[in-house]
């Protein structure tokens, strides 16, 4: 049975093909800017995937080649009261949440500028590659605010609190490259390249065990939370999970008859 996801707004547009959801931030004309119906929309898409086992990965990035996400809609927020905007921080913060705990490994697609909430959903993704052309910041500070969707937290522990405060009280965009040096991406790549260097690392990733996939990303999600023998202990019953999958059985049938192994995800 195929996948079915559904957008509930048509800012956020899904494609499904071979296992990948592709999810697409669809207002260009806002540099893809997240108002509230666009986080609605991209929530409602993770709680549908979460619980559909034939979307094995999934891929965030932005229509057109000018933005990723310029970060939330200042133009909304201009208009909101406090409680709204209360409201929308509150929104933007679960939607990386959503997007971080999907059991499925998740890439994010950079094809342009990410800024504020834009390099804050890189951030909730597993894997960043950026278009060389594409620039991330976390530039809340300009506005007298900070990093409200999780930036604070993830970009800290992805790249060092150190360097993670020089970005956020600078408020400096960097380039590709600058974040790549600095382990904010994973990969640089050029512009009119992104997709397919996506689609190539996407089918790379997918030929192994969905399970183990799944449940490589819990393990190292939360067990980097913790000292490192509750992270082993964990990792002993993430392993734990995958011993009984047919998967597992296929994967040794393949090696003895020299095939590549056919996964179900079970
Ligand atoms: C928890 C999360 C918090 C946050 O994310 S706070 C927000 C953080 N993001 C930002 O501060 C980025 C704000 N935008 C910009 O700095 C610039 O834009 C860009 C550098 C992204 C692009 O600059 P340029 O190439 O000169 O284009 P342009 O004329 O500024 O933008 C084109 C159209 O896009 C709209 N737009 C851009 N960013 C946003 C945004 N974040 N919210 C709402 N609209 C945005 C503009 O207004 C304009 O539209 P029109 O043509 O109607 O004037």
């Amino acid at each position: 049975m195929s996948a079915n996801v559904k957008s509930l707004s048509p800012t956020v547009q899904v494609r499904l093909q071979d296992h990948v959801a592709t999810v697409t931030i669809h207002r260009p004309e806002v540099m893809n800017a997240l108002d509230l119906p666009t986080l609605q929309a991209i929530r409602s898409i993770c709680h549908s995937v979460r619980f559909q086992p034939q979307v094995r990965l999934l891929v965030f990035t932005g229509a057109g080649e000018k933005a990723f996400s310029a970060g939330a809609d200042l133009k909304e927020r201009a208009a909101m009261t406090p409680l709204q905007v209360r409201e929308y921080i509150y929104t933007i913060r679960e939607t990386m949440n959503d997007i971080e705990t999907l059991p499925q490994p998740v890439i994010a697609a950079i094809n342009g500028i990410a800024l504020g909430g834009g390099t804050e959903l890189a951030l909730a993704a597993d894997i960043r590659v950026a278009a060389r052309h594409a620039q991330l910041g976390l530039t809340e500070t300009r506005l007298a605010i900070i990093p409200g969707a999780g930036g604070t937290q993830r970009l800290s522990r992805l790249i060092g609190a150190g360097r993670a405060k020089e970005l956020i009280f600078t408020a400096r965009v960097v380039n590709a490259e600058e974040a790549l040096q600095i382990g904010l991406i994973n990969r640089v790549v050029p512009g009119a390249e992104l997709m397919p260097a996506v689609e190539a690392l996407a089918e790379e990733i997918l030929r192994n065990g969905p399970v183990a996939l799944q449940q490589a990303k819990y393990v190292i999600n939360y067990g980097v939370e913790t000292e490192l023998h509750t992270g082993l202990a964990m990792e002993s019953k993430a392993y734990e999970v995958c011993i009984p999958t047919a998967d597992r059985t296929e994967a040794l049938q393949a090696f003895r008859e020299k095939r590549s192994p056919q996964f179900r995800g079970e």
